[in-house]
């Protein structure tokens, strides 16, 4: 069993789990003036002879063997999608197109006197592989800002839930009902040939990421506020107006905080729950509304994304306990409380990072830039110095390091965005620009429906059986 464990996660370690440069066919000069709609049109056709030639030269040949323990153990270090966005190192963390996280900080196009990157610059880097100009990422934050209006009834099923149902929940309802206004439903009802989905499924993507802080504002402002909200400025950036409807757009800092959240949240390759369920649904030609609703309800599970939400339930506690300020011996002890009851350490562990995520560093520069004498800040990095070791001694968890979960919580109470059960609709309007993006290739490159295929146990216990 032991060896067994190893070898998977080995497998994720291996050179097609760190392939994550830069594709080359990608070029690095970017014509000027082009939109993302032109540019990706130019982009595609090279795309579809270049998985042509990859497959007519390694179509055949195995990526390594499957064990029975991986389709136990959650398919972990299983090869099985393909996600051009972004790809996931076990040591080094997330590459957005093959840059890290401190790269894409220096590299993409930043608001006027801002310093960290626009993630309208990141989306276009997703999507096209290439670094855009600043005038093509203010063109994206126009287009954003002048598609962002939900529809009337959208805002009345807002306003129709019940402050008490899930933040998540709303939000997911809200989108999975802008299929309404589908262009690719639309198309593909009004019978488009298949090498022309990518069209209005960009749109469609265009739509959902550009209505997203609407959206949320909307959840915001019902749940936790009077319900108002103002409007979109369209001569501001994605990350202005969303901290704008939130009521923080006066906050310089708090709006650099949303453009790195959004930034460094947007995409975690393919395999995780979100972004393997966005893609998943979509293979069925689901729209991306569709696609992306069904993205949010996995990201609303306590072991994905509402593990920011946990993180900070769990200091709070921890601080009701034990008090503000409390030893380090009071710290081991609560969390040594936790493991016993049988619950787990939010906020730490991962399915495939084997060290501190990058995504976490980022969030304590920042903290350590803007924040260093919060004192929840403080109490993040004591429980840093205390949790990996308490993990390694109770002996369970893979990875005893932090993930991106265990640092936004304390960024965004700091600023006053203190409602945590919040927390998680803001990683699903950074997600759905990976998933987006992702979309839209797989309609441009004919990505056939998803469907692996299943066993069960009697059956393996027989195929086994027979071999033996
Ligand atoms: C954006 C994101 O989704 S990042 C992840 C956010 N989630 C969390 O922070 C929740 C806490 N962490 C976890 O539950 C896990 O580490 C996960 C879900 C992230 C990864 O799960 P896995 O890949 O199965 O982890 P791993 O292989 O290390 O698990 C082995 C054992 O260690 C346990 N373990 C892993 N992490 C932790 C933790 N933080 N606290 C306590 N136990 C843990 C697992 O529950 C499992 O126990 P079991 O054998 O009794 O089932
Ligand atoms: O990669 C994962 O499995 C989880 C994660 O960190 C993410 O989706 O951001």
């Amino acid at each position: 069993m032991a060896a067994s464990l190893r070898s998977i996660v080995q497998a994720s370690r291996s050179p097609f789990a760190r392939a994550g440069i830069a594709s080359a066919r990608f070029s690095s000069t970017v014509p000027k003036q082009s939109t993302l709609k032109d540019r990706l049109a130019e982009l595609i056709p090279a795309e579809i002879e270049q998985v042509k030639r990859i497959r007519a030269q390694h179509g055949k040949k195995s990526f390594g063997p499957v064990l029975v323990d991986q389709l136990y153990g959650g398919m972990r270090g299983l090869p099985a999608l393909i996600w051009d966005g972004s790809v996931l190192d076990a040591e080094e963390g997330i590459r957005f197109r093959g840059k890290s996280i401190p790269e894409c900080q220096e590299l993409l196009p930043k608001a006027p006197g801002g310093s960290e990157p626009l993630p309208e610059g990141l989306f276009w880097l997703l999507v096209t592989g290439e670094i855009p100009t600043q005038e093509q990422v203010t063109g994206l934050s126009r287009d954003w800002a002048a598609r962002a209006a939900i529809p009337d009834f959208v805002e009345e099923i807002l306003d129709r839930c019940p402050p008490t149902l899930h933040p998540m929940s709303q939000f997911s309802l809200a989108v999975t009902a802008l299929n309404h206004d589908s262009a690719f439903a639309k198309a593909y009802q009004d019978g488009i040939s298949k090498k022309d989905y990518w069209g209005p499924t960009f749109e469609d993507a265009m739509d959902l990421i550009a209505k997203l802080p609407n959206i949320a504002g909307r959840i915001y402002r019902n749940v936790f506020g009077d319900g108002k909200l103002p409007a979109i400025d369209l001569h501001k950036d994605y990350s202005h107006n969303l901290a704008t409807l939130f009521g923080f757009g006066e906050n310089e800092a708090f709006v650099e905080l949303l453009r790195l959240y959004i930034t460094i949240h947007s995409d975690h390759e393919g395999g995780n729950v979100s972004a393997h369920t966005g893609k998943l649904v979509g293979s069925a030609l689901s729209d991306p509304f569709l696609a992306f609703g069904a993205s949010l309800n996995g990201l609303a599970g306590p072991l994905h994304g509402l593990a920011n939400q946990e993180v900070l339930v769990w200091l709070r506690k921890m601080q009701e306990k034990i008090g503000e300020n409390a030893s380090d011996v009071a710290v081991k002890e609560y969390v040594w409380s936790t493991l016993k009851g049988g619950q787990v350490v939010p906020g730490y562990g991962h399915a495939v990072l084997r060290k501190t995520d990058p995504r976490y560093v980022a969030q304590r520069e920042f903290a350590l830039k803007h924040l260093p004498h919060d004192p929840l800040f403080r109490l993040v990095g004591q429980v840093y110095n205390i949790v990996p070791n308490i993990l390694l001694e109770a002996g369970k968890a893979k990875n005893p390091w932090p993930n991106v979960d265990a640092h936004s919580g304390v960024l965004l109470t700091h600023y006053g965005l203190t409602q945590m059960q919040f927390y998680t609709v803001l990683f699903g309007v950074s997600r759905a620009f990976g998933v987006a993006a992702q979309l839209i290739w797989d309609r441009a490159l004919g990505a056939p429906l998803e469907r692996p295929k299943s066993y069960s146990s009697a059956a393996i216990e027989k195929i086994f059986r027979d071999h033996e």
